[in-house]
């Protein structure tokens, strides 16, 4: 099950219930954000269905002429550098442009930034635009910390820190917290980190906190991926039942 136990080392604990996530969850279905995705080719189909079925409204468009207008008419921003083409690098200018303009709050996913150093200026050059929520594996956060405790990467950088893993480390320098729920086939399937972070985003339009929104949003994907993954054989009927567990968690009946 899961463990809301928060560990800290130099960091203080964040007390964060489980109530106060189903509140937040709640509060996301019933609001219904727009969250604006620029994310990697790979990811899209299933990002969007992440989102739809925690009953956020999701767009992807990349387009020069629309990406703005896109940006300032959703309420959650995500900029993801899994797959990087010109079309997608004029966007996340252009989008993080109409993020500062609009005072949105932004995830950023450093996908495999730790694999090439054009990857890594340019997840450095999206941290200068000061993202609220950075999601990262283990490697990624490596790469882009030069070594850092996350503590310290969270504190300098001015970032909130979402370390996913086996267990998840959620942190802004200050507060610390660890969740722990999930199951090993969500490292079996493409994107669920890249998902992960899009429901950050989301969380974000119902909770100016990025930190408890960064570990509610961790602690409702973990919870999704454990039932998924009591309910699959494996990969393969590990996707569905996933959506299905995320449209069902703390629903009249529980996520069965
Ligand atoms: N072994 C595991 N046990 C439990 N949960 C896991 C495990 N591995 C990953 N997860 C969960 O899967 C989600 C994605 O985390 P992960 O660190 O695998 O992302 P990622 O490497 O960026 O994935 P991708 O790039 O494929 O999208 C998180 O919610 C994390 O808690
Ligand atoms: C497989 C893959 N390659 C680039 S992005 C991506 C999705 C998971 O990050
Ligand atoms: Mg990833």
């Amino acid at each position: 099950m899961t463990s809301l136990a928060p560990e800290a080392k130099g960091a203080e604990k964040l007390v964060f219930s489980l109530e106060e996530t189903v509140s937040l969850l709640e509060r996301l279905r019933a609001r219904g954000p727009r969250v604006h995705c620029i994310t990697n080719s790979v990811a899209q189909n299933f990002t969007a269905n992440v989102l739809l079925a925690l009953g956020a409204v999701p767009s992807m468009t990349v387009a020069r002429e629309e990406i703005s207008d896109f940006v300032k008419s959703a309420e959650g921003f995500l900029v993801n550098i899994g797959t990087i083409d010109d079309e997608r690098r004029a966007a996340i200018d252009l989008g993080l442009d109409a993020v500062e303009d609009a005072g949105l709050a932004f995830v950023l996913d450093p996908v495999l930034v730790n694999r090439s150093p054009a990857r890594l200026k340019l997840a450095k050059s999206c941290m200068a635009r000061r993202p609220a929520v950075v999601r990262a594996n283990a490697d990624e956060v490596a790469a882009l910390s030069g070594g850092d405790t996350p503590e310290d990467f969270a504190k300098n950088a001015g970032v909130t820190l979402a370390l996913t893993g086996a267990v998840d480390r959620v942190t802004d320098g200050r507060r610390a917290m660890d969740i722990a729920s999930g199951h090993p086939l969500m490292a079996r399937v493409t994107a669920m980190g890249c998902a992960a972070s899009a429901v950050v985003a989301g969380f974000l339009c119902v909770e100016d906190d990025p930190l408890k929104a960064a570990a509610a949003a961790l602690t409702v994907v973990g919870l999704a991926g454990e039932e998924a993954g009591e309910r699959s054989q494996g990969p393969g009927s590990f996707v569905p039942a996933f959506l299905d567990a995320l449209y069902r968690l703390g629903r009249e009946g529980g996520a069965k």
